[in-house]
C-alpha cells in the first residue's frame, strides 16, 4: 500500500519558562492510502503535540513528516482536521451549509461549493439541517456538521483530534458508525486520536499505542476484524475482546496514578497550547477567508471591467 502518511524519527521539544519539555521522542509511522488508524496513548504523552505537527500548525524539533511525498511545511492544502470541541470550531452566524461551504471558498464557483456542501451533508444525514444555525442542532448533530464540513473539503488525509469525545454514549456509536460508513464509500485515509481504547479497536485498520511523554511507538497492532462492523456483535467477538486487552496491557493502564504535581503541570500546558492552536487554526482561516474575498473581488471588479469595455467596444 503507498503511504499517504510518512512520519520518520520525528520529535518535539517545547522551551517553556521552567526549561525544555521533550514531548515526543522519537516516532517513526506510515499510514497507507486508504487506511484507517487509530492513535492511543496515556494523557499527556504527545498525541496532540504529533496531530499539530502533522497539520503544520507546529514544526517538529527533529525528524521529517510527509504527505504523499512532500515534506510538511505549514498547513497543507488537502488536510483536514476535526476538533473534540464543535462548539468552537462551528461559526455560529453561518447556516449548517454556510459552515460546510466555508473552507471550500478558494478555488470553487458558488455553484460547486453548492453542490459539495448538499452532498458532504447527505453523507452525514444532515441535508434536513442546511439552513438551520449551528445552535439549533444537539452536540451531535453539530460534531456531524463539522465531519461534513471536513469531507467536502475532498482532503487526502483527514485527522481527528478526540472527535467523538464530547458526546454521550450513544451518540458516539452513531457518529462512529457514521465515520466508518463515509471512509468505505469513499476511500478516505483518517488518522484518529482517542482516548477511548474500545473506540479505537472498533474504528481502526491498525492501532498505534504509544508510550507515556515523551511519546514513542509502543506497539504498531493490525485490527483483524471485517471492515463491516457492528456495535453488538463486533464487541463481542473474540478478536476484539483480546485486542482491547492486548492495548489496555501496553498502555499499562490500571496502574497507579501519577504525581499530583505533574498532572497539574500538564493540565497547565495543555490550556495554553490549546488556546494557541485555535487562535492559529483562526488566524489560517481568517487568512484563507480574506484571500478568497480578495480573488472574489478581484474576480468581480474583473467581470464589471470586461462588461465595460464590452459596451464600450459596441
Ligand atoms: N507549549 C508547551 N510547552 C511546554 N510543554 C508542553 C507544551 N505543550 C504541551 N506540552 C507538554 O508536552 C507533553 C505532551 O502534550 P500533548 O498535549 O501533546 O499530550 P496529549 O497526549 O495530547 O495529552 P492528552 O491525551 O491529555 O490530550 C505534555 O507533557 C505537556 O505538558
Amino acid at each position: 500500500m503507498t503511504a499517504m502518511l510518512e512520519v520518520t524519527g520525528l520529535g518535539h521539544t517545547y522551551q517553556a519558562k521552567d526549561g525544555a519539555h521533550t514531548a515526543i521522542a522519537d516516532l517513526s509511522f506510515r499510514v497507507g492510502a486508504g487506511e484507517l488508524v487509530c492513535v492511543v496513548g496515556p494523557s499527556g504523552c504527545g498525541k496532540s503535540t504529533l496531530l499539530r505537527t502533522i497539520s503544520g500548525l507546529i514544526r517538529p524539533s527533529k525528524g521529517e513528516i510527509t504527505l504523499h511525498g512532500d515534506e510538511v511545511r505549514g498547513v497543507p492544502d488537502d488536510l483536514a482536521v476535526v476538533f473534540q470541541d464543535y462548539s468552537r470550531s462551528l461559526f455560529p452566524w453561518l447556516t449548517v451549509q454556510g459552515n460546510v461551504e466555508f473552507p471550500l471558498r478558494r478555488g470553487l464557483s458558488r455553484a460547486q461549493r453548492r453542490t459539495r456542501a448538499a452532498e458532504a451533508l447527505e453523507w452525514v444525514g444532515l441535508s434536513a439541517a442546511a439552513r438551520k444555525h449551528p445552535w439549533q442542532l444537539s452536540g451531535g448533530m453539530q460534531q456531524r456538521v463539522a465531519i461534513a464540513r471536513a469531507l467536502a473539503y475532498r482532503p487526502a488525509l483527514l485527522l481527528m483530534d478526540e472527535p467523538f469525545a464530547s458526546v454521550d454514549a450513544q451518540t458516539r456509536f452513531e457518529l462512529e458508525d457514521l465515520l466508518l460508513k463515509v471512509r468505505a464509500e469513499h476511500d478516505t485515509t483518517v488518522l484518529v486520536v482517542t482516548h477511548d481504547i474500545d473506540e479505537s479497536v472498533y474504528l481502526g485498520d491498525r492501532v498505534l499505542v504509544l508510550s507515556g511523554s515523551p511519546a514513542s511507538v509502543v506497539a504498531d497492532l493490525r485490527v483483524d476484524l471485517p471492515a463491516r462492523r457492528d456495535q453488538v456483535t463486533t464487541r463481542e467477538s473474540e478478536t476484539f475482546v483480546a485486542l482491547r486487552a492486548e492495548v489496555a496491557r501496553l498502555l499499562n493502564v490500571g496502574k497507579p496514578a501519577e504525581d499530583v504535581a505533574d498532572r497539574r503541570r500538564v493540565d497547565e500546558h495543555r490550556v495554553d497550547e490549546h488556546r494557541a492552536d485555535e487562535r492559529r487554526a483562526d488566524e489560517h482561516r481568517a487568512a484563507r477567508w480574506a484571500e478568497a474575498e480578495r480573488a472574489e473581488t478581484e474576480r468581480a471588479g474583473l467581470v464589471a471591467a470586461h462588461e465595460r469595455d464590452d459596451l464600450f467596444s459596441r
